[in-house]
Parts: C-alpha cells; structure tokens; sequence
C-alpha cells in the first residue's frame, strides 16, 4: 500500500540540534528517550527539558547540556550526532515537574508502560496549574511506549486525578493525546569515556503519530510522521519487530545467548523466528491489506536490524517483564489471535509463547513472578489466566506442550 511504501525509509538525516524557539519537557532521560524522542525533538528546535527518577542523570544533563548519540550501524557506522539545548529535573520533585508543564507546548514520555499510572498523578497536577495560570495555547501529550494505545491510556489515568468540571472542560479543550509508534533500536551502552549521558543506536529511526488527535496546529517535527492509519502501523512494528525480537531472546536465553545477534545465528533460532514474523506477517497483510512482497522485504530488513553487529543487545532487556509481553493483545499472543482469525498457521508463534513462558531470569520481577505461578498452579492454568486461552483449548494444549519439550535437553 501506497502509505506504508512512502515511509519505508531507513535512516532520515543525521540529528543535529537547532537553536530553540519552543519548548518540551521528555519524561524518562533512559535509551529511547536520549537516543531518539529527546534528540529529534532537540533537532526541531525544541530546548528539551528531561524529567527523570535518575539523580546521576539529572545532573550530568543539567552540567553538560548536551550529549553524544554514537551511530552503531553499517551505514553511519561511528558517527556522533551531538543533541544541544537539554537539560533535567528530578521528576520525584512535584514543583519543578509542574513548572515545567506549564511552560512546555508537548510532553512526550519513554519511562515503561507500567509507569504512566504514576506520571499521571503528576501531569494533572501541572494541567490544572495550565489552567490556574490562565494558559490558553494547547498542549499535545504523547506517550512514546511499545504500548498500542499509550496515550489513550495516560489521558484517562490523567482525567481520573481531575475532579473539578473546570480541569476536565480544558483538558478536554486544550490538550491532545495522539497516540503513536516509535521504532528504533537503542541497546544498553557505554563507550568508556563519556560518562552516563552517551547513547549508541541503530540509523533505523520511525516515529509515526496519531494526526487527528493532535490539538492546536499541526506539529512540524522533522522525523515525525502523522498519519491517519495508526493501527495498521502500530500492529505493522509490534506484531513484526517486537514479536520476532521476543521469540529471538527468549529462545536465546534458553539457549545460554547473552545477544540478539549471538541468537539469531544459531541457524535453529533463526527459522523459528523468520517463521514466526512471516506468520504474522500472512496476517496481517489479510487484515490491513499490505502487499505481501513488501512486507517481505520489511522483515528482510527487520532481520537484518537484528544481525546488526555494531549492536550488542543483551536478550534480557528485549525479553524483560515476560508478563506483559505474554499479555493478550501484545506481541506474542495478539499474532496468534490475528492468525486464528484468518484461519492462518501459527505453530511458531505459539513456540515463542512457550519460550517466553519458560524465561528464568531472577532479576526481572515479572519473570520471578511467572515461574512461581508455574511452579504453583501448573503451566495450563498460568496461559489460560495470563494469556487467555482456556484449559481445555487447542491454543492452550499446544503451548504446554511446547513448554514442555523446551524442557527437554534437545529442545531445539
Ligand atoms: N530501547 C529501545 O530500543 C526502545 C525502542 C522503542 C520503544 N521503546 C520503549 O520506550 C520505553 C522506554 O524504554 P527504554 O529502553 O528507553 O528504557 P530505559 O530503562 O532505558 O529508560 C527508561 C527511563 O525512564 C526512567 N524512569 C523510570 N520511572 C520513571 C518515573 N517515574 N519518572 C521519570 N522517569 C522514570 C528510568 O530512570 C530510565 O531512565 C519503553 O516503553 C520501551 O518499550 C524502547
Ligand atoms: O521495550 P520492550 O520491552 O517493549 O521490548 C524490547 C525490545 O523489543 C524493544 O525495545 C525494541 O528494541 C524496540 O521496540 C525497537 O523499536
């Protein structure tokens, strides 16, 4: 489809911060938020203020004011693009976080899913300050998680710390929550030298938001796609990259990989998740009507991403809190249930639920969490309350037996 080959684009121009005009405040200063929302933002002429829970953070940005993004890629391989105009502020310290909402124009967020309930208690505090101090021009809040729907989810959280009719009438007027898509590969990283505030990346970047959700004009981020399609997007990256990225590192990690790109060389773990996205894939060119040889070509390049080896991203972050990956609409189970509904193959899907199920990492409380349900309740009763599929259920038989033969010594 037209829409979908117009954006194909990998890698736009290199980012380099322009002098600010406007203003905008970035929750979460971690790999997504430096390496890609914060710089692009900065590139548009945003000073961008960086609110986070990280003291060492916080200090370096407000002492440097600026800060290296190290391209890790064949193309670009080395190059540094240099963010200016940043700085920080604790976001544990209420009123700089509400002073900083009443000066900014957009606030964007990379902190996790699991910490926008707690963001919200915050921004709503600094909407009713917006409205107190009689701010008229509009606000666009956009939540930038692998989370379908996360600024959908951040505005009712918000309107739920607002109790006056005043405070919902110009949350309601005055403030936008496009949802969006944001796709680029931040690793874990340390070059050594520089200290906390240095970011390495892929050259890969997308960022594709929601337009008619936007309030006040249109906003002009060079590397900001709007569209009018989000879903086909969202489903496009989540049920393509997230989805084979997982089944990659929980395979891996089965295996003793400590990488992504470690894993997928093992020519076992590369077909079960080549297999895996082009399942998805079949499903969803059905369901929003892609061509099937170029979404072919979009997992080419998406499995190349993965094999990038100037990247080293450890299987624990891309397989961490295996709970919400396993949820029902995420990247593991929302495929399968696509694929059903099509009357489509999913049996490599359905390794990658099993693989997921079987992720023992005691430093992630979600995976902690995981096996001592299995240890407890049984592996059929844990996928029928986590995942959906009920107990006397093909889906259901199917994923324990695959948990079980990944058990097994040759499970591969
Ligand atoms: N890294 C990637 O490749 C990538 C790519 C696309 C999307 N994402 C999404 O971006 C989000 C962030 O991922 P990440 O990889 O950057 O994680 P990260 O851990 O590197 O960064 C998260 C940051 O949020 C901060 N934080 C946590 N709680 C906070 C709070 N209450 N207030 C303010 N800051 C808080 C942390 O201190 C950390 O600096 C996730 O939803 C992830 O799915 C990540
Ligand atoms: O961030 P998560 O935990 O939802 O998923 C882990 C990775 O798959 C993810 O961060 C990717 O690197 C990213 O989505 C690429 O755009």
């Amino acid at each position: 489809m037209d829409f979908l080959l117009k954006h194909l684009r990998f890698g736009l121009y290199p980012f380099t911060s322009q002098s600010p005009g406007k203003k905008a405040l970035h929750f979460g200063a971690g790999s997504i938020g430096r390496g890609f929302i914060g710089a692009l933002l900065s590139s548009a002429g945003y000073e961008v203020v960086f609110a986070d829970v990280s003291k060492p953070i916080i200090e370096a940005l407000n002492k440097e004011r600026s800060y290296n993004i190290h391209i890790l890629d064949l193309e670009r391989n080395g190059e540094i693009d240099r963010i200016n105009h940043v700085s920080g502020i604790l976001s544990t310290n209420d009123a700089d976080v509400i002073k900083a909402i009443t000066e900014v124009s957009i606030i964007t967020t990379a902190v996790g899913p699991g910490v926008l309930t707690e963001l919200a208690i915050k921004i709503s505090a600094g909407i009713k300050a917006r409205r107190a101090a009689g701010i008229t021009s509009e606000l666009n809040i956009i939540a930038c998680e692998n989370l379908p729907g996360a600024s959908s989810l951040l505005h009712e959280e918000i309107l739920k710390n607002l109790t006056s009719d005043e405070d919902k009438a110009y949350l309601d007027a005055k403030v936008g929550f496009p949802n969006c898509t944001v796709d680029r590969i931040v690793p874990p990283f340390t070059d050594g030298q520089e200290g906390v505030l240095a970011v390495g990346v892929e050259n890969f970047h997308e960022w594709i938001v929601e337009k008619s959700a936007i309030k006040g004009p249109k906003l002009d981020i060079p590397g900001m796609t709007l569209t009018d399609n989000l879903t086909a997007y969202i489903e496009r990256k989540l049920f393509t990259l997230n989805t084979g990225h997982a089944i990659c590192a929980y395979l891996g990690f089965l295996k003793g990989y400590a990488t992504v790109d470690e894993s997928l060389s093992d020519r076992r773990i590369e077909e079960i998740v080549r297999n895996a996205m082009l399942e998805s894939g079949a499903a969803l060119c059905k369901k929003h009507g892609f061509d099937e040889k170029e979404h072919e070509k979009y997992i080419d390049k998406i499995q190349s991403r993965f094999r990038n080896p100037y990247i080293k991203d450890d299987v624990v972050r891309v397989g961490r809190e295996p709970i919400r990956k396993l949820s029902p609409d995420d990247r593991l189970v929302g495929p399968v249930k696509m694929a059903e509904e099509f009357g489509l193959r999913y049996d490599n899907l359905l390794k990658g639920i099993a693989a997921a199920l079987r992720y023992e990492n005691p430093e992630d409380r979600q995976s902690e969490e995981l096996n001592s349900r299995i240890k407890e309740e049984g592996v059929g009763k844990v996928v029928a309350e986590i995942i959906g599929f009920a107990e006397d259920t093909h889906e259901n038989r199917e994923i324990v037996s695959s948990y079980e033969h990944l058990g097994m010594k040759e499970r591969l």
